[in-house]
């Protein structure tokens, strides 16, 4: 009877490449084959033990469902819960993370880098309107899609996240917002304050600072063009109330009006 069928394992449905993509403090991402497919996946094995709660895995796990169809956040294909371990199989990038590739196909415009700059742009705006900050975006979290181009580009890694993903309910159009502790009829007013307040706001912020620093180590090496340098002096701003978000990124015009294939040094800066 059914009960006596052992369920699938990840294993069996599952085989290793060898090829090791990425190693974090309590999981690491390496290559699997699917047995039925053979298509490539990028699996990231969390070991239980290692003190990681189950509800942050299944948090970053609802953050990636969240993020299903959204063309520049990585898609979680199917994950798994082990005595052991979880393996959560997201979608192989073959142009692996942001740095390598540029560093290999050794060349890159500043119309190349505004490209960049708008897939991730997108991503946070997505992210920021659903009430999450990713709070730990660089370059290692940045994949290419392809190895030849550099974007587009997808980001990854919500170990950090944070924010409580707010419900949209159908009838109404204000989303009712999902605090820690259930209603806010009872909550202080700190705690409100803390949801509802200037900082609840602001705390996406800290992206569009990650943001800058990726734009200028794409940049880095060559002096940026005015309006780049511009964009940088905007993203890299201390009071977060005061630095741009994502939806201003876009409409900054180093990425509206994406600017000339100029050459830039990085490719050969990055390999020192
Ligand atoms: O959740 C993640 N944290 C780090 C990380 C890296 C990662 N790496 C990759 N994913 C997909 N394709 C990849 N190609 C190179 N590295 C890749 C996927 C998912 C995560």
């Amino acid at each position: 009877k059914a009960a006596d069928i052992p369920e699938k394992q990840f294993n069996d449905l599952y085989r290793p490449t060898g090829e090791m993509l990425g190693n974090g403090s309590y999981a690491s991402v390496q290559t699997y084959k699917n047995n039925h497919s053979n298509k490539e996946y990028a699996v990231k094995i969390i070991e239980k033990n290692n003190g990681r709660s189950r509800s942050k895995v299944f948090k970053e796990i609802e953050i990636f469902h969240l993020c299903q169809g959204h063309e520049n956040i990585l898609q979680l294909y199917e994950y798994f819960e082990e005595s052991e371990r979880f393996y959560l199989v997201f979608d192989k990038m073959q142009g692996g993370t942001l740095l390598a590739n540029i560093e290999r196909r050794g060349h890159l415009t500043e119309r190349e880098a505004s490209l960049v700059v708008r897939d991730i742009a997108r991503a946070l705006d997505f992210l920021h309107r659903k009430g999450i900050a990713h709070r730990d975006l660089k370059p290692e979290n940045i994949l290419c899609e392809k190895t030849d181009e550099v974007v587009p580009i997808r980001i990854c890694d919500f170990d950090l996240a944070s924010g409580v993903p707010v419900s949209q309910n159908d009838n109404c159009t204000t989303p009712e917002l999902l605090t820690p502790v259930g209603s806010a009829e009872y909550m202080a007013p700190e705690v409100v304050d803390a949801w509802v307040g200037e900082s609840f706001k602001y705390d996406k912020k800290c992206d569009l600072w990650s943001l800058g620093t990726i734009l200028y180590i794409m940049l880095c090496g060559y002096p940026p063009f005015y309006d780049a340098k511009d964009l940088i002096q905007k993203l890299l701003v201390r009071d977060p109330r005061k630095r741009l978000s994502a939806v201003e990124v876009l409409h900054h015009p180093w990425v509206q009006t994406s600017p000339a294939p100029t050459p830039l040094a990085t490719p050969r800066v990055l390999t020192r």
